[in-house]
């Protein structure tokens, strides 16, 4: 089985993230995606975070009935009691020793990703599909991490068998970009009164 690994904050869950995990599922022939809610990026300001249980309420209802319940959000994070992904994905393979897991992420993610802990441990794990975002696109794919990962990128032809390869092995998969961000519709609506207090 392969899954495709979505973590986000999802504060709140938007269309780009649906975008992505759909486009994901298809060109890289998951069978699953999951949304791993995350406990609290330990990058992200906590001040602004909604609850976690009304951030993983959100994309349960967001993506149910999306195709034909491929899609699955969880709060596995929190019930291991992980919150970076290195740690996660250790925990996860060894939870799911069957699964080919494949990390995804948007643009901005693999530009970041220098910051992330152990992130050289990360690409050694799992495959990676990065997924193009208006502003970020230039910034991955001539940043450092993509440099120093240049070596082992695939063309994007090759998405379908990312999830067999053995890492380190990674695709920037073209798609359909989408601008929207999480932060510009908590700005919207704390801008139309529905800030949270
Ligand atoms: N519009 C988008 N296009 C492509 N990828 C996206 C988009 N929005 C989010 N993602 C990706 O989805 C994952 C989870 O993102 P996250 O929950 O942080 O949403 P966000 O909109 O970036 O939030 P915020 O604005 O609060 O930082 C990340 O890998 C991110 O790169
Ligand atoms: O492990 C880390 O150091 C790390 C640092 C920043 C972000 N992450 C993960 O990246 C994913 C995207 O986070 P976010 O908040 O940008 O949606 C989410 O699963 C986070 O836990 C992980």
């Amino acid at each position: 089985m392969r899954v495709g690994l979505l973590g986000g904050s999802f504060n709140p869950v938007h269309e780009g993230h649906v975008q992505l995990a759909c486009r994901a599922l298809r060109e890289l022939k998951l069978d699953q995606v999951w949304f791993l809610v995350s406990p609290g990026n330990p990058l992200k300001p906590v001040a602004g975070m909604a609850p976690m249980a009304d951030r993983l309420a959100g994309v349960r209802h967001r993506i149910r009935d999306i195709q034909g319940r491929k899609l699955l959000a969880t709060d596995i994070e929190s019930r291991i009691g992980t919150r970076y992904t290195v740690d996660t994905l250790r925990r996860l393979k060894r939870l799911f020793p069957h699964v080919r897991f494949v990390w995804l992420m948007g643009a901005d993610g693999l530009a970041q990703m220098g910051r992330w802990r152990r992130w050289r441990d990360i690409v050694g794990m799992v495959p990676l599909a990065v997924l193009p975002r208006p502003g970020y696109n230039p910034g991955a794919l001539h940043g450092r991490i993509a440099r120093r990962l240049a070596q082992w990128r695939r063309p994007a032809r090759e998405a379908g068998i990312l999830a067999t390869c053995r890492p380190p092995a990674w695709v920037f998969l073209p798609a359909p970009q989408n601008a929207i961000s999480a932060t510009q519709i908590r700005a919207s609506q704390a801008a139309h009164g529905h800030g949270r207090e």
